[in-house]
């Protein structure tokens, strides 16, 4: 039985942008998915995800002569919630050139699901190491993170950055351009995190950006617009390298540009009411700045903010379901068990 677990991330600076080349700087956070891989003795995966819940199904069957269930769940339901384990099964035995290898894989995780703080990419991440593992095949980071990458590119139908699966891998902070991933310096931020309980389909939000930017001139430059701003924010991480602790003039310039950020990914209607709220919330408290995270339609915020003020109103704004501070992961995926 093997055991490895992988971390969120929030995005700083850079989400969807990012999908069309332009830099984006995420940084994981200390919440992880866990994955355990037993190799079976035939070529089946039997996969247990507790986390993964249905909202009710109807089953049709003959009763008592042993038909098997006609169980009524659209396939397409299934398909979106197994899709990521199976991508990442079958990196695994294509990476250890195990093409039958059947496994038993049991998922846990306390990243939310669907929310922008990666929990896809951590648990590809987390599967395909674990299971290379088991196989007696481990990989490389750089090897993991690229086929966590084809694994995630496939899943999302070819709308997908290296951002999330790269990150997962390595933890800390990281850049990413195109194929570019590189981890990069940077201070302990005071993370804060604003969870509305919901979640958005990243798959559809990246389509309509995409479509945003096909129709209107101005969609194609706000996403460079967004490009800029991560340059920008880049920058400032750079010249902060040898701060221990980041200054309050560092962190108020973040700040600024997070609230940017949020703005133009406003422009390109991937944020929510809730996420608004939760945004507010945050500034008004006296964040330096705050941002949705990830694919936005719903999901969580990330706020600036060392001190207890935000994370307290979160806590009581309508529409925030959970409000924690989320430290930065320095070690990306990690074997627990090997
Ligand atoms: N604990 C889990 N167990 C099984 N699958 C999971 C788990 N967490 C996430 N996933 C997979 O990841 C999908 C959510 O990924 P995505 O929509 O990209 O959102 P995000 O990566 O922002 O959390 C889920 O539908 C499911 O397929
Ligand atoms: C919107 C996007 O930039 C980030 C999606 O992040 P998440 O899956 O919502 O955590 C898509 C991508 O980079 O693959
Ligand atoms: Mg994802």
């Amino acid at each position: 039985m093997t055991v490895c677990e992988a971390p969120g991330k929030v995005y700083l600076f850079g989400e969807h942008a990012v999908v069309y080349g332009e830099p984006a700087v995420p940084a994981a956070i200390e919440r992880r998915a866990t994955v355990t891989a037993e190799p079976r003795s035939d070529d089946h995966v039997r996969v247990e995800a507790e986390d993964l819940s249905l909202n009710g199904f109807t089953v049709e069957y003959a009763g008592g002569t042993g038909d098997r269930p006609d169980v009524d769940v659209p396939a397409p339901l299934v398909e979106a919630a197994m899709g990521y384990v199976d991508a990442a099964v079958r990196q695994a035995r294509d990476a250890a050139d195990a093409p039958d290898a059947g496994f038993d894989i049991t998922v846990e995780s306390d990243i939310p699901l669907g929310a922008g703080l990666g929990s896809s990419a951590a648990v590809v991440v987390a599967g395909i190491d674990a299971a290379t593992r088991a196989l007696g095949e481990p990989l490389d980071r750089r090897e993991l993170a690229d086929r966590a990458y084809h694994a995630e590119y496939e899943v999302q139908d070819g709308q997908a950055s290296r951002a999330d699966t790269f990150c997962s891998t390595m933890g800390g902070a990281v850049r990413i351009e195109g194929d570019d991933c590189e981890p990069i310096e940077a201070p302990n931020l005071p993370f804060v995190v604003g969870f509305d309980g919901g979640a958005g389909d990243t798959g559809e939000l990246v389509a309509g950006v995409g479509e945003l930017r096909e129709e209107y001139g101005f969609a194609a430059d706000t996403v460079e617009s967004i490009g800029d701003v991560v340059r920008t924010g880049e920058k400032l991480l750079a010249d902060a390298v040898s701060e221990a602790d980041p200054s309050p003039e560092l962190l108020a310039e973040l700040g600024e540009l997070m609230d940017f950020n949020h703005g133009l990914l406003s422009a390109l209607g991937v944020s929510a009411r809730s996420l608004d709220a939760m945004v507010w919330a945050a500034r008004d408290a006296g964040a330096h700045g705050a941002k949705l995270t990830g694919a936005g339609g719903g999901g969580c915020i990330v706020a600036l903010d060392a001190s207890d003020a935000s994370e307290t109103a979160l806590s009581f704004t309508h529409g925030c379901e959970e409000a924690f501070r989320a430290e930065l992961a320095t070690e990306g995926v990690r074997v627990v068990e090997p």
